[in-house]
C-alpha cells in the first residue's frame, strides 16, 4: 500500500527525516511513536505531499505521491486544526466533505448517525463554527470527516491528544473497526504508549528523523516501549527523591 523509498528531507541543515525503505502492507494498523521533533509530523506531511521531500519518493499503491491524484480518492487524514474550515459549522463542513466524496446530504446525515457517541452530543446542530469548538472537538470534526470518506488509508497524527477518556476510548474502537471490519490501512501517531500498542499491531519508533524500531505489536511491546522511553526508569528516581526528601 506506501513504500517509503530514500527518503530525506533536512530543514536548516538538519536531517530530519531520513528513512531509506520502509513497507506498509493493506490492512495493516501503523503506529508512529517518538519523541518530540522526531520527525513523525513531517514523515506524515510528505506522505500526504504537504510538503515535498529533498530526497526519495513515497509510492502509494505504487504511484509517487508527489504530482499524482489517484491516492487523494482513498487517503483521508488529520493532522491538525489547519484541515477545518474555521467559518463553517462542522454539519456545513462534514456536507461539504461528502460533497467532494459524492455523497448527498441524507448520506452524510446516515454516516453521521453512526458517529453520535463519538461525538457526544456536542458537535451537530450547536449552532457554533468550527473556530469556536474545543480543541477535542474539533478533532472530533476532522475524524469524523476522515470517516465520511470511507478510506482505504487512514492517517491521524496525535488523535488522542486532546480528546477526553471516553472519546479515547471510541476512537480505539473505531480505529479497531476501521481495520479489521473495512480493511483501513491505517496509521496514527501517538505519544500515549498504551493506546498505540492497543490498537495498532505494528510499531514504527522513530528518532532524530529516523526508523530505529520497527515491532510487531505483543504482549511485551509496551514495556519494551516503556523501557526505551525511560518511563518507568524515571518515575522510579522521581520517586526516590521524593522519599529521599521526605525522609529529611
Ligand atoms: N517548517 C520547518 N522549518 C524548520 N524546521 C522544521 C519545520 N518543520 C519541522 N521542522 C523540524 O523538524 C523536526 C521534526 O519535527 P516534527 O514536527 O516532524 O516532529 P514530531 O515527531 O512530529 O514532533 P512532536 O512529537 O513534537 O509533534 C523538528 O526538529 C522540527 O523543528
Amino acid at each position: 500500500m506506501i513504500e517509503i523509498k530514500d527518503l530525506k528531507k533536512v530543514y536548516n541543515g538538519v536531517t530530519v527525516v531520513n528513512v531509506p525503505h520502509v513497507q506498509i502492507n493493506k490492512g495493516e494498523s501503523i503506529g508512529l511513536v517518538g519523541n518530540n521533533g522526531a520527525g513523525k509530523t513531517t514523515l506524515f506531511r510528505i506522505i500526504l505531499d504537504l510538503i515535498r521531500a529533498d530526497k526519495g519518493e513515497v509510492l502509494l499503491k505504487g504511484e509517487n505521491v508527489a504530482g499524482a491524484e489517484a491516492w487523494k480518492n482513498y487517503t483521508a487524514s488529520y493532522l491538525d486544526e489547519g484541515f477545518l474550515i474555521d467559518y463553517l459549522t462542522p454539519e456545513e463542513y462534514l456536507y461539504f466533505i461528502g460533497g467532494l466524496h459524492q455523497q448527498n446530504k441524507a448520506q452524510v446525515d446516515e454516516k453521521l448517525a453512526g458517529m453520535a457517541e463519538f461525538f457526544n452530543g456536542e458537535i451537530i446542530n450547536k449552532g457554533k463554527y468550527i473556530r469556536d469548538l474545543s480543541k477535542g472537538n474539533q478533532c472530533k470534526v476532522g475524524v469524523g470527516a476522515c470517516l465520511l470518506q470511507q478510506p482505504e488509508l487512514l492517517m491521524l497524527d496525535e488523535p488522542f491528544a486532546n480528546i477526553d477518556p471516553s472519546t479515547q476510548f471510541r476512537l480505539k474502537n473505531i480505529l479497531k473497526d476501521q481495520n479489521k471490519n473495512h480493511g483501513a490501512t491505517t496509521i496514527v501517531s501517538s505519544h500515549d504508549l498504551n493506546h498505540v500498542t492497543d490498537v495498532c499491531e505494528r510499531i514504527l519508533l522513530m528518532e532524530k528523523g529516523v526508523v530505529i524500531k520497527d515491532i510487531a505489536t505483543s504482549s511485551s511491546t509496551l514495556s519494551e516501549l516503556e523501557e526505551y522511553f525511560g518511563v518507568g526508569q524515571s518515575t522510579t528516581a522521581y520517586s526516590v527523591e521524593i522519599d529521599k526528601e521526605e525522609n529529611h
